[in-house]
């Protein structure tokens, strides 16, 4: 059965987005379930301390964060039983209403980008989060099957045009030869930019319609970017920003503002159309727990200060 059965005509994901920002403010936390946070948290690294950990993450932030975004490679290290509870904790999740991006990471050939789309952004499918983060190495074209299909469910996408790990540069930065479609002109390009035009080229087509912003961008927010531009041309993108590297990685919230304009999503900065701008904080965040009222308390400072 849809998960939207009965609910009526589905929001697209971008506007649940900004709703959910314009009520609890822009932060993202990562539930990323590392073996030293379980222990801190007095747990032991098996199954049933994973399960713990992500209820108690969504017990305490739902109706407080506008976006939790669960880290699928730590269920996936405890095989079938991890995916079970990431299963079961976005069901959870998405009862207590707040919005799910599955940080997957997927990128495949056609046909098995398909079933990776399914996967993710299916109303049938167990694992249906709200949007997911997708890999463009194969090519932003051939993530047409998980664009179209979030456009079709209501849901979003997240494609990694500049990732906050140093290692990233030398793809990211390299210039390519874009053969021009869409609104964007032929020529070279860094990499980086031409996945952030072919996404802008997506939500161009879907403005005004129920698809409108269904393609994000992940623009990661590092030590060496503090003070500057994060060197894309964001203002076509039409479409929510996901910023990684607060905290843990030594991005600040000073750093969000100076490196993106006021904070959760600036007309300025993104294009009228443009943002939210979400950044992500998951170590910073979860080091707080188990106390759900300490975990709400680091949520709220970061919301506090990066809207202040
Ligand atoms: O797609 C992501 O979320 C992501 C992209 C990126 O460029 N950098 C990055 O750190 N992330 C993810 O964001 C989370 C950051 O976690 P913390 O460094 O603990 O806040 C991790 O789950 C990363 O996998």
């Amino acid at each position: 059965m849809s998960r939207f059965t009965n609910r009526g005509p589905v929001r697209p994901f971008r506007a649940r987005l900004q709703a959910a920002v314009a009520e609890h403010g822009p932060l993202c936390v990562g539930i990323d379930p590392h073996p030293g946070l379980l222990k801190d948290w007095g747990l032991d690294v098996d199954v049933a301390g994973l399960e713990w950990f992500t209820r108690q993450v969504i017990d305490a932030l739902a109706g407080g964060v506008a976006l939790l975004k669960p880290q699928v490679a730590l269920y996936e290290v405890f095989g079938s039983a991890g995916l079970a509870v990431l299963e079961r904790g976005l069901a959870h999740a998405r009862e207590a209403g707040v919005l799910t991006l599955a940080d997957a990471k997927r990128g495949d050939i056609g046909s098995t980008m398909a079933a990776y789309a399914h996967a993710w952004l299916a109303d049938d499918a167990p694992l249906a989060a709200d949007a997911v983060t997708l890999s463009p190495y194969l090519g932003v074209g051939a993530l047409a099957p998980a664009l179209d299909l979030a456009v079709a469910t209501g849901r979003g996408v997240f494609v990694l045009t500049r990732t906050s790990n140093p290692e990233a540069a030398g793809v990211q930065s390299a210039q390519a030869w874009v053969a021009g479609s869409g609104g964007s002109a032929r020529g070279m390009r860094e990499v980086a930019q031409s996945v952030v035009d072919a996404l802008a080229d997506h939500n161009a087509a879907h403005a005004g319609g129920p698809g409108e912003g269904t393609a994000g961008a992940v623009v990661g927010l590092t030590r060496g970017t503090t003070g500057r531009d994060h060197g894309l041309d964001l203002s076509a993108l039409g479409g929510p920003v996901l910023v990684p590297g607060l905290g843990a990685q030594g991005g600040t919230p000073a750093d969000v503002a100076a490196v993106f304009g006021a904070p959760g999503g600036h007309p300025g900065a993104l294009g009228a159309d443009g943002g939210p701008v979400v950044p992500v904080s998951a170590r910073e965040v979860l080091t707080s727990g188990p106390s759900h009222r300490a975990l709400r308390a680091a949520v709220d400072a970061l919301n506090g200060a990066l809207t202040g």
